[in-house]
């Protein structure tokens, strides 16, 4: 699965590249995504890009200072950001718990929600609402609760509407304080590409696809402006009805 999801983000970002010069990408933490990206080092297509002009956003980060092995961007870094010749100024990671804004977690997210914003006038899109780039795609890991980049069921930030980022406290999967993208923020991107691979996702999957709650079922949430992409191994896939498994 993360050999085929590794192939068709080559296509999605060199298509991008091909229509407007750039493409933006928003990478998720955890095992489907950090599996993706070591694919994704791997890829035969992957010097079919011009990695210079791609853009790297983060839909979420643990709050833990620079460098800790349980930041997703320290595992980006690892499976893929060392193996391409990106453009530095081009990797937007989420702030750390050691940079200038200390263990506030709620001015960490307003610095990055700035970054994004300043990133949407650069690229004409500043006049909108949300002040977002344009994200190409979006990708999300499924957790097992059906938790979405770090938004958590019943937790009040998956309620938040105005902020495009925001502080996460008590989150219930360690670490608890957090910084994520809204599901507004989630919302804008052209497409959203949810994973989920293994037997743990199987109930989350089911649900997440019959669910309309967001509140209690994050991922139900999360949608695409032109395509929203659900991709599933077998394990995964195992409980959902006969008719959406093709
Ligand atoms: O903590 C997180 O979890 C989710 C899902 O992770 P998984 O290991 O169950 O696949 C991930 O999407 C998110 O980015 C991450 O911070």
């Amino acid at each position: 699965m993360a050999r085929a999801t590794a192939a068709r983000l080559v296509t999605a970002v060199a298509e991008a590249q091909a229509a407007r010069g750039g493409a933006s990408v928003v990478l998720t933490g955890g095992r489907n995504g950090n599996a993706l990206l070591a694919a994704l080092a791997q890829a035969p297509g992957r010097d079919g890009v011009d990695w210079s002009r791609v853009d790297l956003w983060w839909g979420d980060e643990r709050f833990l200072p620079d460098g800790d092995p349980d930041r997703n961007h320290t595992q980006a870094r690892e499976a893929f950001l060392d193996a391409v010749p990106l453009d530095p100024a081009r990797i937007h990671p989420m702030p750390a718990s050691d940079g200038p804004h200390g263990h506030d977690a709620a001015a960490a997210a307003a610095a990055y929600a700035a970054e994004l914003a300043a990133a949407a006038d650069a690229d004409g899109a500043g006049g909108g609402t949300p002040r977002l780039p344009v994200f190409d795609v979006l990708l999300l890991g499924l957790g097992p609760d059906t938790h979405v980049a770090s938004l958590f069921p019943g937790h009040p930030a998956v309620r938040e509407e105005e902020r495009t980022v925001t502080g996460v406290l008590e989150a219930p999967k360690p670490p608890p304080t957090r910084i994520s993208l809204t599901l507004p923020a989630i919302r804008s991107a052209r497409q959203v590409w949810l994973l989920a691979a293994g037997e743990d996702k199987a109930e989350a999957a089911a649900g997440a696809l019959a669910a309309d709650d967001p509140f209690e079922v994050p991922a139900a949430g999360a949608r695409g402006r032109e395509r929203t992409v659900w991709i599933l191994d077998e394990a995964a896939a195992a409980r959902l009805p006969a008719s959406a498994r093709g």
